[in-house]
C-alpha cells in the first residue's frame, strides 16, 4: 500500500514539474497579434525585467522603441503593445476601445487616491466626474483665484531660498559659496504648498502643523513605493499606505466639515474645496458627495506636485547650463515688467521665450514620460488587430526625442519653439500632457504655476548646478532629476 501511495506521490510531483515547466515555458504573448514584432528575445517568464537596470531604466521607452512604431514587450508574461508612432498614438487616444487606463499602471497610486478619483475611473463615472472638475481649471478661475495665491506662495519660497543663498543678508549660518540644496527636494515641498493653499486656503510647511506633517509624510510614501516595487509589494508598504490615507481623509474632511459650517460670503479668496463644496450634479442638482470630493484632492495633491516640481527643477538645471538663454528670458521679463513687480495674467501666459523654454525642457524631460491604456473590446490599431483586454503603453518620450520630428533631438534648443517652421510635423510628437479626453486636466494649472516660479525667482536669484555632485535622472513613474544647485542672490 505504502508503495503505491509513494509511486502516486512521485507520479504527482514529476507531472506538476511538467506542468510548471511548460507553463514557465509557454508563449506569453496568447492572443496578441503575431504580427506585431519583439524588440529582443526576450526570456519567455522575466521578459524585459533582466533588462532593468540603474543606467538604462526601462530602455523600451528610448532604445528599442526609436524605428519600431509598435512592438511588444511582457513582464512576468503580461504583456504590453508599445506604441511610439504619433500617427498610431493618436489612433490609439482616439479610439473609444482604448479609453480606459491601465490599471496595473495605476495600483500602487491607486492605493492613495482612492477609487472614484478622475485618474482611475472610467465610462459614465468618469464623466460625471470630469463634469465636475474640469470647469475648476478653467482660465478664469485661474486668472481669479489661483494666479494670486500662486505668486503669494511663490513669495514665500523666494524668502525660504534667500535663507540658503550664501550671499544673502538672511543666509543660514555657515553657508558657503559651495554649499548646496537638492533643488527637487524644495520644488516638491514648492509645489505641495501651492496645491494646499489652491485646494484648502492653507499653507503647507515642512514641520509647522499637524496636517502638514500627514500630507508630507504621504507624499513620500507614495515616492517610496513608486521607487521601490519590492518595498510596494509588502505588507509593511500596504499597512503604511491605509494608515496615511486613513489620516490625510481624516483632516480633509475636518477642512470640508469646517468648510459647510462656515461657506465663503465672498469676502476670501476662493479655493478648490469651495468650488467643489457648491458644485451640483448638472442632471439632479445634487452636490458631490464627501468621499468623492476627497478622492479628487488627494488626486489632484499627488499627480499635480511633483510632476510640476521635476519640470521647474529640470527647467532651473537647463537654464544654469545654458547662460545665453538665461540672459534671454531674463531680458523678456524685464521687458515685460517694464519696472514694475507684477505681471497680469495674460501678460504672463504671453511670454512667447519663457513658454519656448518650458516646452523644450518637457520635451526632453517629459515628467510622464509613458501612460497606460487597455482595450475595452476586439478592436484594431493600425494594420494590427488587437483583442479586448490588451494593454498599451502610450510612448510619450520617444516621438519627442526623434530626428524625424526635430533636428538635433537632443539639444536643448528652446528657439525651434519660437517659429512654426520648427514645429513637430505632427502634433503628437509633442504630448508631455497626454492628448485627449484623458489628458491632463491640470496642464493650465501647472504651466501657470511654472511661468510664476519662474517670473518671480530668476530676477532675484541665479541657480547655479554644482559641479561637485553628479546629475541623477530617475525614471520612475515620473522623471526626477537630483540636482543639486546653490542658490545666488543677484546683485544689480
Ligand atoms: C508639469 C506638470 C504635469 C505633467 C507633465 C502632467 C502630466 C499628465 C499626464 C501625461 C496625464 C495623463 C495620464 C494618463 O493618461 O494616464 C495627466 C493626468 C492628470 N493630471 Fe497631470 N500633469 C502635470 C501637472 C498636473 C497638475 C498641476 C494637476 C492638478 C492640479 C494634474 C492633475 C492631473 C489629473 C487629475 C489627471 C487625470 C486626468 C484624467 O484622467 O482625466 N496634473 N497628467
Amino acid at each position: 500500500m505504502d508503495s503505491i501511495i509513494s509511486a502516486i506521490c512521485v507520479a504527482i510531483i514529476i507531472a506538476s514539474f511538467f506542468q510548471i515547466r511548460r507553463w514557465w515555458l509557454s508563449d506569453p504573448y496568447v492572443g496578441v497579434d503575431p504580427n506585431i514584432p519583439e524588440p529582443v528575445k526576450f526570456h519567455p517568464f522575466w521578459g524585459v525585467l533582466p533588462y532593468r537596470d540603474n543606467e538604462v531604466r526601462l530602455r523600451w521607452v528610448f532604445q528599442w522603441a526609436i524605428g519600431r512604431p509598435i512592438m511588444k514587450i511582457h513582464a512576468f508574461k503580461i504583456p504590453f503593445l508599445v506604441v511610439s508612432e504619433p500617427a498610431l498614438i493618436q489612433e490609439v487616444i482616439q479610439n473609444p476601445a482604448f479609453a480606459q487606463k491601465e490599471p496595473r499602471s495605476y495600483q500602487i497610486l491607486g492605493r492613495f487616491i482612492g477609487s472614484k478619483s478622475t485618474l482611475v475611473t472610467h465610462g459614465p463615472e468618469y464623466t460625471n466626474i470630469q463634469r465636475l472638475i474640469q470647469p475648476i481649471f478653467h482660465r478664469r478661475n485661474m486668472e481669479d483665484y489661483f494666479y494670486q495665491t500662486m505668486i503669494d506662495s511663490t513669495e514665500d519660497y523666494a524668502t525660504k531660498i534667500a535663507t540658503l543663498a550664501p550671499n544673502s543678508d538672511t543666509a543660514v549660518e555657515g553657508l558657503n559659496a559651495l554649499s548646496t540644496i537638492d533643488i527637487d527636494h524644495y520644488n516638491t515641498m514648492y509645489t505641495l504648498d501651492i496645491i494646499m493653499r489652491c485646494m484648502f486656503g492653507v499653507r503647507f510647511e515642512t514641520g509647522a502643523d499637524d496636517v502638514s506633517n500627514r500630507v508630507e509624510a504621504g507624499a513620500e510614501e507614495v515616492q517610496k513605493q513608486i521607487s521601490n516595487l519590492f518595498y510596494a509589494l509588502s505588507p509593511l508598504a500596504r499597512y503604511r499606505s491605509y494608515i496615511q490615507v486613513r489620516d490625510m481623509r481624516k483632516d480633509f474632511l475636518n477642512i470640508i466639515e469646517s468648510k459647510k459650517k462656515n461657506p465663503n460670503d465672498g469676502t476670501k479668496r476662493k479655493d478648490l474645496a469651495d468650488m467643489l463644496i457648491e458644485a451640483r450634479d448638472p442632471d439632479t442638482g445634487k452636490p458631490i458627495d464627501d468621499e468623492v470630493i476627497i478622492d479628487q484632492f488627494l488626486t489632484l495633491m499627488l499627480a499635480g506636485h511633483d510632476t510640476t516640481a521635476h519640470t521647474l527643477t529640470w527647467i532651473l538645471h537647463m537654464l544654469s547650463e545654458r547662460p545665453d538663454a538665461e540672459e534671454k528670458l531674463l531680458k523678456e521679463i524685464e521687458t515685460a515688467l517694464n519696472g514694475r513687480t507684477q505681471l497680469s495674467y495674460s501678460e504672463l501666459t504671453e511670454l512667447k521665450y519663457m513658454d519656448a523654454i518650458v516646452k523644450e525642457t518637457m520635451r526632453i524631460f517629459p515628467a510622464v514620460y509613458a501612460v497606460g491604456r487597455c482595450a475595452l473590446y476586439d478592436t484594431r490599431l493600425g494594420k494590427y488587430e488587437v483583442k479586448a483586454g490588451t494593454k498599451i503603453m502610450i510612448n510619450i518620450l520617444t516621438p519627442q526625442l526623434t530626428e524625424r520630428f526635430y533636428n538635433d533631438p537632443t539639444g536643448w534648443n528652446p528657439d525651434r519653439w519660437m517659429t512654426a517652421e520648427t514645429f513637430p510635423s505632427h502634433s503628437y510628437a509633442w504630448m508631455p500632457f497626454s492628448k485627449g479626453e484623458r489628458s491632463c486636466v491640470g496642464q493650465r494649472f501647472a504651466l501657470l504655476e511654472i511661468r510664476v516660479a519662474l517670473l518671480h525667482l530668476l530676477p532675484r536669484f541665479k541657480f547655479k548646478t554644482s559641479r561637485l555632485h553628479s546629475i541623477k535622472l530617475e525614471r520612475r513613474i515620473t522623471t526626477q532629476g537630483v540636482v543639486h544647485m546653490t542658490p545666488e542672490l543677484r546683485t544689480k
